[in-house]
């Protein structure tokens, strides 16, 4: 938090400085208050006018000053939030797909919007008003020892028991804090959960069991934020109570030396306006201090998503793709119990195009991400032009590849948009890939066209037409890698022989297919099949070297 209180540092000491003379401005009202009941009790008229219109002047600038720093403190705290989401966001997006998998979307969407929340309601402000009523209680700790000395002594001694709320009640409110957050991520998680399978659940009559359980996750995280709340509660109560008692201190103590005679009537509203300001700002201190202490986890949380970029920068950079990808010996599993691939020898030559083939569940999915980059924590080697994987930034691998899933994502904006993805391509680019993709017909059609919305992750179109403005999507990019995975499985068999067979003809790009379409026009078409099986390589070659081993009767 620091860091971001030192980007805004003029704002931010200019906000203090205002928010010192408003609270300096606001303590000295007690001397005004004294004064003016002590020429009121001397029946002084002249001193009395001067007096009211010295006032006018102090209360007309106080005003001032308190407007501008209610002001300044929102815009301190608007400024510091947005810049605290932007770097969580900007940490998010540069996750590697391996890291940002590990947390569910759910939880990012929680951290940047609940704890940012969190921040905003239990740093920021609470930052704000204990500088405010520190400046106010040493103020008027001075000048109640102006006024006197022995009611000075008196406060002192029920602020010290003060003192020690916070401390008792610190570590357990932090942890209950914690608790809270992580409870409102599950909480963010359940309910995307819920929606993401909306229409799951209005098909499959699923109404009554989603409910039930939004009912005991909103209970949970109630219960797990009442739990703070109780805590924070039982902080506030006991500083108000002792807060009433300085006060009803000083004004008994008052009242006794005003018969004896040590001070004026004055003094006494003098000592009673002071006092409020000493007891009201301890109350502000104790029960904000804790509230500050308990954000350090989630603060952590946040800057370890926000610094991500910086700690996976160190990698060496890649910008082409030359010769091949190989793998030797390739071993990976999710989960460390599971293995997944074992074993995997395999050369993808530039401009060459391969064919992956093999039962659901054999691994083929998991090799194409791995040769993407998406997994780093494999054994054996992977080799981009003789440079290991591991070793390369993400990044500059992610820019090497084109991957079309077989679930397509499409951002609720325009086919055209989904296509460039916000990036400036010429209108012959466009054509071209609409053409090569296969799109053109359908876009031919819509009175929009390219301008036409496809709607939340594509609702308006079907299957077959995200998969061909997926293509699309790829091909503009012209990266020398294309991989499809299952990427025409939505398609008619036709479209999607036209698709891949146009594909094959683009010299020079690399294109590995996992496909199920185990169609001899197309497989003959590619330079080498390979056959997968238990997370193995069982075969490859050329269709016709298959044939000739018989091998494909396997997967008839
Ligand atoms: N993110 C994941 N976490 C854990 N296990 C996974 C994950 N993704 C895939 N698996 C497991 O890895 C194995 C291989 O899956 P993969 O998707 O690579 O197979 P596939 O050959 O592409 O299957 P299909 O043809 O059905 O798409 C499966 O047993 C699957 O359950």
């Amino acid at each position: 938090m620091k860091s971001y209180i030192k980007q805004n540092k003029i704002l931010f000491i200019t906000t203090i400085l205002v928010s010192v003379i408003s609270s300096l401005g606001y303590v000295f009202m007690a001397i005004l208050l004294q004064q003016l009941l002590d020429i009121a009790v001397g029946k002084d008229i002249q001193q009395f006018i001067r007096t009211v219109l010295f006032s006018i002047f102090y209360f007309a600038v106080l005003g001032i000053f308190l407007y501008l720093q209610s002001l300044l403190s929102k815009k301190v705290i608007c400024k510091i939030m947005c810049q605290i989401r932007s770097d969580v966001f900007q940490g998010t997006v540069y996750h590697s797909i391996e890291d940002f998998n590990k947390k569910n979307t759910a939880d990012y969407i929680s951290i940047i919007t609940n704890d940012v929340k969190m921040i905003e309601d239990n740093f920021l402000l609470p930052l704000f008003e204990v500088v405010q009523y520190t400046v106010i209680f040493t103020a008027s700790f001075l000048l109640m020892i102006y006024f006197d000395i022995i009611v000075t002594v008196c406060v002192i001694v029920a602020i010290a028991i003060m003192f020690l709320i916070p401390s008792f009640l610190g570590k357990s409110l932090e942890k209950r804090q914690k608790k809270y957050s992580s409870k409102l991520a599950d909480f963010t998680v359940g309910l995307k959960d819920i929606l993401s399978g909306f229409e799951i659940i209005k098909s499959y009559s699923m109404k009554r069991y989603v409910i039930q359980r939004f009912s005991k996750e909103n209970e949970e995280t109630i219960r797990s934020k009442y739990s703070v709340d109780r805590l924070l509660a039982l902080n506030e109560g006991i500083s108000s109570f002792l807060a009433l008692m300085v006060q009803i201190v000083v004004l008994f103590l008052s009242a006794y030396f005003i018969i004896t005679e040590r001070i004026t009537v004055g003094t006494l509203l003098g000592m009673v306006q002071v006092s409020s300001n000493l007891a009201n700002p301890l109350v502000m201190i104790f029960t904000n201090v804790p509230k500050i202490k308990s954000i350090q986890p989630i603060a952590e949380k946040m800057q370890n998503i926000s610094q991500y970029s910086l700690a996976h920068s160190q990698k060496e950079h890649i910008s082409s793709f030359d010769f091949c990808v190989c793998t030797k010996d390739l071993g990976f599993s999710y989960d460390k119990h599971k293995e997944i691939l074992n074993e995997i020898n395999c050369t993808i030559e530039k401009g060459k195009k391969y064919v992956v083939i093999g039962k659901s569940g054999s691994g083929k999915s998991t090799l194409i991400k791995l040769l993407a980059g998406y997994y780093s924590d494999y054994t054996g080697t992977i080799k981009y032009d003789n440079r290991e994987l591991n070793l390369l930034d993400r990044n500059d691998v992610a820019q090497l590849s084109s991957i079309i899933h077989q679930n397509i994502y499409m951002f609720d904006e325009t086919i055209q948009d989904n296509i460039c993805l916000h990036e400036d391509y010429p209108q012959e680019m466009i054509d071209k890939v609409v053409m090569e993709s296969g799109l053109y017909e359908f876009i031919s059609e819509l009175p929009e066209g390219l301008l036409y919305q496809v709607g939340e992750n594509g609702a308006n179109l079907s299957g077959g037409q995200k998969q061909r403005i997926a293509v699309a999507r790829a091909l503009i990019r012209n990266k020398p890698i294309l991989i499809l995975d299952e990427g025409t499985s939505a398609v008619d068999m036709q479209t999607a022989y036209d698709i891949e067979n146009r594909l094959l003809k683009i010299k020079n790009l690399t294109i590995i297919t996992i496909t199920h379409h185990l169609r001899k026009e197309l497989l003959e078409k590619y330079d080498e099949i390979i056959c997968m099986d238990h997370g193995k390589i069982i075969e490859k070659g050329t269709w016709n070297e298959l044939v000739s081993n018989h091998s494909l009767l396997f997967f008839s």
